[in-house]
């Protein structure tokens, strides 16, 4: 199956309560100065950065390699500064000016479903590649076919609540880290490290082997091989 799709993990930061935002579903700072620099060597390390597009409506994140050194020895190996990109987007809603289009140099890749309007792909073909995966959402397992077909052999993922756990739940992630701070957010509509439709029976849950875990900040980074 692997040779088939990216070596794929997920990377979050949630309270101690899995929360990774408040009810506002904004960007919240979760993480220390340490481990944001350790997300940093993350998405340097990586072939491509992937999130949600619930994320970019949130965040508007630029998912851009943010220590100039990372980004110098990308270039001296062959790479782009930054790892492609990728936007998981149904109905082709990224925003055209969207700060992972306006920030940093690099590929983009905007993963939509046959029923995105074309006029909207047609736009967001502008500003980046378009790989068509699904009929009306995007079929994750299709979608890393190709991404694997375009050479990204090893995938990051940044969430948020509902692709983490789509990804997960399709048997497509290989590992996860997840740095958990010390503080408590709350709230029943606050999203969690993995939303999504969840299991019903205690049989159905994603076994994980714990592979370490690390103080940092004011919390600890744990990660996790997924069974
Ligand atoms: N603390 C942290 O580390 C992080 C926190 N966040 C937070 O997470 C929240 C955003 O999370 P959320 O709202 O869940 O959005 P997501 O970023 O998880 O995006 C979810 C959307 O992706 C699209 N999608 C397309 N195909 C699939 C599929 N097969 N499976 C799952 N999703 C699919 C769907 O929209 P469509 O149908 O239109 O395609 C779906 O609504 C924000 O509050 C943000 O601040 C985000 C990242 C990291
Ligand atoms: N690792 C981590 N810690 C936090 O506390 C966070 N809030 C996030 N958020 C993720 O980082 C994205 C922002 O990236 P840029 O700084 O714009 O490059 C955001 O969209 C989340 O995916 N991550």
């Amino acid at each position: 199956m692997l040779k088939d799709r990216p070596f794929t993990f997920i990377n979050s930061a949630m309270s101690a309560d899995g929360k990774i935002s408040t009810k506002k579903r904004k960007q919240v700072k979760i993480s220390g100065k340490t481990d944001f620099d350790r997300v940093d060597g993350l998405r340097a390390g990586s072939d491509a950065v992937m999130v949600g597009i619930g994320t970019v409506l949130a965040d508007d994140p630029s998912l851009t390699v943010k220590s100039e050194e990372r980004r110098r020895k990308r270039v001296e190996s062959g790479l782009d500064e930054n790892p492609v990109r990728i936007v998981v987007d149904s109905q082709a809603r990224t925003p055209l000016d969207a700060d992972i289009f306006k920030k940093g140099t690099g590929k983009r890749i905007i993963v939509v479903s046959r029923s995105a309007p074309a006029d909207r792909v047609e736009a967001l073909s502008k500003k980046a590649e378009i790989l068509v995966a699904g009929e009306c959402q995007v079929d994750l397992v299709e979608m890393a076919h190709g991404l694997k077909n375009r050479e990204i052999n090893r995938l990051m993922v940044e969430g948020g609540a509902t692709l983490n756990w789509g990804m997960v739940r399709s048997g497509l992630v290989d590992e996860i880290s997840v740095f958990v701070g010390n503080l408590i957010i709350g709230g029943k509509d606050a999203p969690t490290f993995m939303d999504g439709e969840g299991i019903l029976e205690r049989e159905e849950a994603i076994g994980l082997e714990l592979k370490k875990f690390e103080p940092m900040d004011e919390g600890i980074v744990l990660t996790w091989r997924v069974k």
